[in-house]
């Protein structure tokens, strides 16, 4: 494994992000289960968090991949979004965010969302800087 590679292994444990919410009425849609919306705006900060702790340096979204709502979350229901670095690109991150939705009185939990954001870190001038400067690609 080269040095950039060790750095890279070592960053992506360092930065994986844990963030559980309960999803309440403030949250949720006439169906009475959590918004897409507000679903998709917590994925995009729980990535953000883990894309800075990586590299701490500035960063910008440049994209967000497909996402896929595979199970709705009711109303009254715990959710668990997780956000791990995938690929790591010379000035780019790819973050692959899971959402785990679980009953109050229930053990157990399942997988209900996940998708994927990638951001670019830049200078002052938004020009793309490296995410790793000293670990050459
Ligand atoms: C945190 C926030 O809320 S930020 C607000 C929302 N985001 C923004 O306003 C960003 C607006 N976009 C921009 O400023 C520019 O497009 C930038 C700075 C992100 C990229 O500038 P560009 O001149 O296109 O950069 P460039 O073509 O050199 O690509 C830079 C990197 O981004 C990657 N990239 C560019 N477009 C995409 C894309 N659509 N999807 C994934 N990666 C991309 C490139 O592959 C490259 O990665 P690498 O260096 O790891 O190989």
């Amino acid at each position: 494994m080269t040095p950039r590679e060790q750095e890279i292994q070592r960053r992506t444990q360092l930065s994986e992000t844990r963030v559980t919410k309960a999803v309440f009425p403030p949250t949720t849609n006439h169906h009475n289960t959590l918004f897409g919306g507000t679903a998709l705006a917590w994925m995009d900060e729980v990535s953000f968090i883990a894309a800075t702790r990586f590299c701490r340096l500035p960063l910008v979204t440049v994209s967000s991949d497909r996402i896929d709502f595979k199970h709705a979350i009711p109303a009254g229901s715990i959710v668990e979004l997780i956000g791990r670095v995938v690929k790591v690109g010379n000035t780019s991150l790819k973050v692959e965010v899971e959402v785990f939705v679980e009953g109050l009185y229930q053990e157990g939990r399942e997988r209900a969302i996940s998708g994927s954001f990638s951001f670019v870190a830049v200078d002052e001038q938004q020009k793309p800087v490296p995410v790793l400067p000293g670990f050459a690609q």
